[in-house]
């Protein structure tokens, strides 16, 4: 005789963190900060890209760096650093891409290196809401609007993601929108200040420090 249906559906099982790999990118030509090596300025005396590695690590599996330049300042962080697998600074995609073809897990979430105060529930969040709304793709939104940099995704979108780049297409959300996408909105806007600029990465030192930083 069958078994009589379960009278509420199991809740669908979580991510594993180490199903999940971490993808740092500071790959950028830093344009608007005069063309430096964003990645590599200082914020409390350490790199920005050290501090966004520091909060990711404890939320992922494995870890790895996106970058193009000073390559062994950044092997120094602890993680394998990938320059893009394509040519041309194309942008954050290319370092998505770059980060795909190296992943060895089923889901890979990115974040840039320029902004240190991301939420500490950033990756679970994301995950929790991919998995429960049978989403590829979970992106974070504050109230101003999408974050696509904070973007985790299935591997398996490696194949879509290097056609698009390879059509000469370049932009984040036009490629995101081809998948399933969740946004998850995140109340805290100022966990998502970003150093752009100088003045920008001045204006960071004004915030509070984070709770707890590695
Ligand atoms: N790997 C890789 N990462 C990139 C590329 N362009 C931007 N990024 C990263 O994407 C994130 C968001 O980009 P932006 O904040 O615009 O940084 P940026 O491009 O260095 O700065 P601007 O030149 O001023 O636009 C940052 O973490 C950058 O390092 C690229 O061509 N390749
Ligand atoms: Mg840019």
């Amino acid at each position: 005789m069958p078994a009589p249906p379960p009278e509420t559906p199991l809740p669908p099982e979580a991510i594993a963190r180490e199903h999940i790999t971490g993808l740092v990118l500071a790959g950028g030509e830093g344009r608007r900060m005069g063309g430096v090596d964003k990645g590599l300025q200082l914020h409390r005396g350490r790199p920005l890209a050290l501090h966004a590695l520091r909060r990711l690590q404890p939320q992922v599996g494995p870890a790895l760096l996106s970058a193009n330049r000073h390559l062994a300042a950044y092997e120094a962080m602890g993680v394998p650093v990938w320059p893009d697998v394509i040519d041309g600074h194309a942008g954050p995609l290319a370092g998505l891409l770059t980060g795909l073809t190296h992943a060895r897990t089923a889901w890979l979430v990115t974040v840039p290196c320029d902004t240190p105060n991301f939420p500490q529930d950033l990756v679970p969040r994301l995950a929790a809401a991919a998995l429960q709304q049978g989403a590829d793709i979970a992106m974070a939104a504050t109230r101003e609007g999408a974050q696509p940099v904070f973007c985790l995704l299935r591997t398996g979108l490696i194949g879509s993601l290097r056609a698009f780049l390879q059509s000469g297409e370049r932009k984040f959300g036009a490629w995101t929108a081809r998948h399933a996408c969740v946004q998850v909105l995140f109340d805290d806007a100022q966990a998502f200040f970003n150093a752009n600029t100088t003045e920008e990465l001045a204006q960071l030192q004004q915030q509070p420090p984070p709770a707890a930083v590695g």
